[in-house]
């Protein structure tokens, strides 16, 4: 039977992660509910990659807690991440995305009708036969999203999806973010891109030295942050 339990909210309760001898990310406590855009923001090794690899589960707290809605199962299939630079296998287009939904279990003649689905949705039909590895950027990043939305996710992280992109590309991924949030799918994402966050988001998490500082509504973040840091980091100024 399908499962229709929804895994959101998310929560993280004072959770840590130790390492180069200090707290990386240092106690931070936040709740993500279903729908909408929530933008990781803040300075070059504030601990965003980090926050968004102890969500999904690739990396294990320190200390504290990432937990999931009480009672969702299946859990482990209905996250998926996006990151920096796509992970493409030596393999086709399609075969990038039946590979991940193998590894989910999914059976072959459902892989297929997925794979298809997802290669339409994201305007890669034409591509499915070749070399992942060969597509553009802006390409590949595509398929990765593809592949990650083949896999059903109720929540989606990336991490910086955009860094490595042209702005025509960088403009091709945020309609497709916000064609995802439109069909429900949760975005939890990093950036560097101050107009792209203007852009996307819903809600601003703000970190600083691995803290959590500023948790806001975008309208009110960009225009009035509460903490000198963030107004030093929207202000362009450099911030340590
Ligand atoms: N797996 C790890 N183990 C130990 N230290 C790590 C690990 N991953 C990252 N770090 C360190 O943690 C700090 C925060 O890194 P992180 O990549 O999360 O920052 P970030 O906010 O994403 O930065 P950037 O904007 O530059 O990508 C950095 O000092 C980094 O060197």
């Amino acid at each position: 039977m399908r499962d229709v339990t929804s895994i959101l909210p998310l929560s993280l309760e004072t959770v840590s992660f130790l390492g180069e001898g200090r707290k990386l990310v240092d106690a931070v406590s936040l709740v993500v509910p279903a729908g909408g855009v929530t933008v990781l923001l803040g300075p070059n090794g504030a601990g965003k990659s980090l926050m968004l690899r102890l969500c999904h589960g690739l990396l294990t707290p320190s200390e504290g807690r990432v937990h999931w809605a009480a009672g969702a199962t299946g859990r482990a299939k209905r996250h998926a991440m996006v990151f920096q630079k796509p992970i493409m296998l030596r393999r086709s287009v399609e075969a990038n995305i039946d590979h991940a939904l193998a590894s989910a279990g999914v059976a072959r003649l459902e892989r297929r009708e997925r794979a298809w689905a997802a290669l339409q949705r994201f305007g890669l039909l034409e591509r499915a036969t070749q070399p992942a590895r060969l597509l553009s950027g802006g390409e590949q990043q595509r398929l990765a999203i593809a592949r990650a939305w083949s896999l059903r996710p109720e929540l989606l992280f990336l991490d910086e999806p955009t860094s490595q992109l042209d702005p025509a590309a960088t403009r091709q991924i945020e309609e497709l973010l916000t064609g995802l949030v439109a069909e429900g799918i949760t975005v939890l994402m990093s950036t560097h891109d101050l107009g792209q966050a203007k852009r996307l988001a819903d809600r601003v998490l703000f970190l600083h030295r691995g803290r959590l500082i500023e948790d806001s509504l975008a309208e009110y973040f960009f225009v009035e942050p509460q903490t000198i840091a963030a107004r030093a980091f929207l202000a362009g100024d450099l911030i340590w």
